[in-house]
Order: structure tokens, then C-alpha cells, then sequence
């Protein structure tokens, strides 16, 4: 971004703190307004908001792209503190009184280092791209700028191996051809990449003799990549770290790129990537198969973690004894280990079966043996009825874009022993109205909150929330 625009929206920050300083007198000072005055402003200006039409939704801002046939994850590329969400965040937290809401934007370039790409045909020829947002119109993303190089080398050596060796894209409409999707995640250490091929096929019978064919044609691929993706001589820009398949049997209109019960072949290499964030002195190796969440910008996602730990660092200091902490949606433990030194207890968890094994490998690197750091494959409504909650000093989450899980969301409002709520958010219309909740609901005010544009370029923003109990009577 360059110095001028970066000034833009500097100044845009220091206007919404100023504006949000000025409506917050203090008590006895002339203008001072209790909680629940603030709240009833609050709601009828995003009622007069909404009647003027301000709010775009996600699926709205989507469908305006959609027939664009444009890389969606470059719409906002030149300033991307513009995409519309991002303006929503800073919007909302002006509305709701939340001082110094500050959005963090690393580089634009070559952040992404785990890439999930459609294989379809376009004009005959297998091509591997992106769907425009809201449609299934492949766009190709040859040196898409947003990619790490090793990717857009991925792509380019890929596509090139299955046109030569003769393999069909996944044709939809048909539900005939193999190659559905490529899910690419880079090591970033080294630059090499975990290649997972999600290829269709079907177990029936009757297909015996299509599915010896090609399953031929899978192994002829594999063994070419392999061949390429390990040649000392130079001769390939394709580094392998290790190749997979997953076998997606599902038919034509299912838009999940791994199928639950699909099936993982590992084929190549190691089975996972190992990413060490560099967080203090911390030795975290956090465990990277191709079946479990990874942050597509673990880079910048850093930073969310950092911040959590100097946050969290500073409240443990504070407290009597050392917290319980419970992590709901946790991945492979990607927040909760990074905090795991500063509890007494850290439960983390998660409904893919597939983490636990990595969390728990991560776990007996750190030499903890004590018991006090454990997991649990459950999914959050599991583990909120389990009553693991009223445990819990520390709460943490990162649910997916959905936002909390209806059950979840309702403990959380009620639940009176946590002190602390640390809500990570992929997709601001549910926080928004996560936020909202719990704020009226539950006991709980916004005490800091940030934005993190993750991937500069497309709309979206991560938001890091610290909700803590309020101590005003007057609510
Ligand atoms: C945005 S990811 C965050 C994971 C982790 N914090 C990280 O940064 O790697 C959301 C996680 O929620 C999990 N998930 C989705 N729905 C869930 C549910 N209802 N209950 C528990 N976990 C869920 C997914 O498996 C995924 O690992």
C-alpha cells in the first residue's frame, strides 16, 4: 500500500477513535450516559442505518461479483482496507463505542500458502483455477499474485502432467471425469509443497472396469508428479514435499471439496507439514496433514496469536492462581497450545476427528507429560453440554464462518465463571451478531477488538474480540 493511501486510512483510524472518545464522557461528566442509554442509541442508529439501506450483506456483496469472471481474491487488491466488509467492521465498532478498532493489513503479495482449486474444463482443455464467487465459473489463475510462488508453479506443472497423461476434469453436469479439485499447501521453511489430488470415483460394481482404468491413470499421474516434484536435476519448478489423494465419491451437486467420508490415501513423503510460528521463545510444532484446518495466511495469523498471548499474558498475571482455559473450534490447537504455558489447564477441541492425533504429537514434542494440556474430538454443542464451561476461567473459540453454534452461543451468554472470551471470527455477519448477544444477553462487554485483513485483495476481515465480564451496575 503506498505512503498517501496508508496516511487515508490513518487518519480515517484517528477519526472513528476521536469520534468514539467524544460520545463517551465520563461518570459525573456533563453528557455521561449509562449502559443501557448507549444501548438504546445504539439500536436506533443501526435502525435508522438499516432503513437507509447501508447494510450489504456477504451473500449480496458475492452476487454483485459473481458475473464478473474476474480472480475474486484480487477485487480489492489495490487498497484492500476498502473491501466492503472491512468498512463494515470499522463501522460497527464505531456504533458500538469500541475504541481504537484498528485493521492490520500485511503484504498483498504471495501470502497465500494453502490454496483448495477447482480442475474443470474450459474451451476442452483441463484447467485448474478458482470459481467466480457465487457461481461455478472457473476463472484460471495463472501467477495469481495473491499465491506463493510455489503455488502458482503447482499449478502450472499440474496442469501441464494431467493434459499429457490424459486425465479427464470433473465435469458437473455430467458427473463424468476424475479430477475435481487440488488442494496445495506450502511448507514455508522450505518453499515445497503438500499436494493432495481430490479425485471421483465411484465403488460400484458395474463400474469395475472404468475403475481399474482409472485408477491406472491416477497411478501414471502420481508417479509423473512424484518424478517431477523430487528430480535433483533441477528440471522441474514442482518441489514436493509429499502427495495425497482423496477419494471424493460424491455426486454432481455437492460443493465440499473433501467429503467427510471420503477416503485419504497418503502417497508420498512426509505426512505432515510442520510449521513452528515465531512467537516468544515458544517450540510449538504445530502438525499439518492435508485433512485438518490450516490458516491460509498463517504469516499474518501470527499476529492474531501474538496478540492473544500478550493479552492473555497480562491477565494471568493479574489472576490469583493460574486459569483453566477450554478451546472450542480449535483446529490442531493452533491458539489454545500458544497460551497452554500461561493455564493451569488447557481442554482444547474440535469435531474433526483428524486433529487430535496432531495436537497430541505437538503436545509430546513440547515434553508435556503432566496431563494438563488434552484434547477432545468433539464438536462445541458436545463439549458446551459436557459442562465444561463452568470449568473454564479462559474461553477460546474460532468457529468457521457461521459464527458460534446456536447451543454455544446461548452458554456462552449464560455461563457466569470464564472471565475472559477470546473470539476469533472469520465471518463478520456472525460475529456481528454473536457480538450483539452477548453483549445483551450475556454479562459480557467487548473490552479490545482488531481487524486483520488476512487476505488482502477479497472481502473479508478476521476479527479478534476480548469479551470480559462488565462491572457496571446499571445495565
Ligand atoms: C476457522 S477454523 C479454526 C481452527 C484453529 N483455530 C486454527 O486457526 O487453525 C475452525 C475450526 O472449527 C471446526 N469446526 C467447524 N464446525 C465445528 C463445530 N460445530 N464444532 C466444533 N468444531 C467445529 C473446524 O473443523 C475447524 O477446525
Amino acid at each position: 500500500m503506498g505512503k498517501a493511501k496508508c496516511k487515508e486510512s490513518q487518519n480515517k483510524r484517528k477519526q472513528v477513535r476521536k469520534q468514539s472518545k467524544k460520545v463517551i464522557p465520563k461518570p459525573g461528566e456533563k453528557g455521561f450516559k449509562t449502559s443501557t442509554q448507549l444501548r438504546n442509541e445504539r439500536k436506533r442508529r443501526a435502525k435508522k442505518k438499516e432503513k437507509s439501506g447501508y447494510r450489504q450483506t456477504e451473500s449480496e456483496s458475492v452476487e454483485a461479483v459473481s458475473s464478473m469472471n474476474i480472480d475474486p481474491s484480487l477485487l480489492y487488491v489495490k487498497n484492500p482496507r476498502k473491501a466492503p466488509l472491512v468498512q463494515k467492521a470499522v463501522h460497527f465498532f464505531a456504533q458500538q463505542n469500541v475504541p481504537n478498532f484498528t485493521v492490520f493489513c500485511g503484504p498483498a503479495k504471495a501470502w497465500r500458502t494453502v490454496a483448495k482449486l477447482a480442475v474443470r474444463n474450459v474451451n476442452n482443455e483441463l484447467t485448474v483455477g478458482l470459481f467466480a464467487p457465487g457461481s461455478h465459473n472457473l476463472v484460471a489463475v495463472p501467477d495469481c499474485p495473491a499465491h506463493h510462488p510455489s503455488v502458482n508453479c503447482t499449478v502450472d506443472v499440474l496442469q501441464e502432467t494431467a493434459r499429457r497423461s490424459g486425465i479427464r476434469a470433473f465435469d458437473e453436469v455430467t458427473g463424468t471425469g476424475n479430477l475435481r479439485h487440488v488442494a496445495i499447501n506450502v511448507e514455508r521453511a522450505t518453499g515445497s509443497v503438500q499436494l493432495t489430488l481430490v479425485w471421483k470415483f465411484t465403488d460400484q460394481p458395474a463400474d469395475a472396469t472404468t475403475n481399474k482404468e482409472e485408477s491406472e491413470a491416477l497411478d501414471r499421474l502420481c508417479k509423473k508428479l512424484i518424478q517431477q516434484g523430487t528430480s535433483s536435476k533441477g528440471e522441474s519448478s514442482l518441489t514436493l514435499h509429499s502427495l495425497w489423494v482423496h477419494y471424493n465419491a460424491a455426486w454432481k451437486h455437492d460443493n465440499a471439496i473433501f467429503n467427510h467420508t471420503g477416503r485419504w490415501e497418503h502417497r508420498h513423503g512426509p505426512k505432515s507439514i510442520v510449521e513452528n510460528l515465531a512467537i516468544d521463545d515458544l517450540k510449538i510444532p504445530l502438525q499439518f496433514p492435508p485433512n485438518v484446518f490450516r490458516q491460509a495466511n498463517l504469516d499474518a495469523f501470527t499476529g492474531i496469536i501474538r496478540k492473544i498471548r500478550n493479552v492473555l499474558q497480562e491477565r494471568a498475571s493479574l489472576s490469583a492462581a493460574p486459569p483453566a482455559c477450554v478451546e472450542l473450534y480449535g483446529g490442531v490447537g493452533t491458539l489454545g497450545l500458544h497460551v497452554a504455558d500461561l493455564c493451569r489447564s488447557l481442554v482444547s477441541s474440535d469435531e474433526n476427528p483428524h486433529n487430535k492425533a496432531c495436537f497430541e504429537e505437538t503436545v509430546r514434542q513440547m515434553k508435556v507429560s503432566d496431563g494438563s494440556v488434552s484434547y477432545k474430538s468433539l464438536n462445541a454443542t458436545e463439549m458446551v453440554n459436557s459442562g465444561v464451561l463452568n470449568e473454564a476461567d479462559w474461553i477460546v473459540v474460532d468457529p468457521p464462518r457461521k459464527g458460534l453454534d446456536d447451543v454455544v452461543l446461548g452458554a456462552m451468554a449464560e455461563v457466569t465463571r470464564p472471565q475472559i472470551l477470546v473470539y476469533v471470527s472469520c465471518g463478520f455477519d456472525a460475529f456481528q451478531r454473536d457480538c450483539k448477544y452477548l453483549v445483551q444477553h450475556g454479562q459480557w462487554e467487548v473490552l479490545h477488538a482488531e481487524g486483520h485483513i488476512l487476505f488482502p485483495g477479497s472481502d473479508a476481515i478476521e476479527t479478534l474480540a476480548f469479551f470480559v465480564r462488565r462491572t457496571d451496575d446499571d445495565s
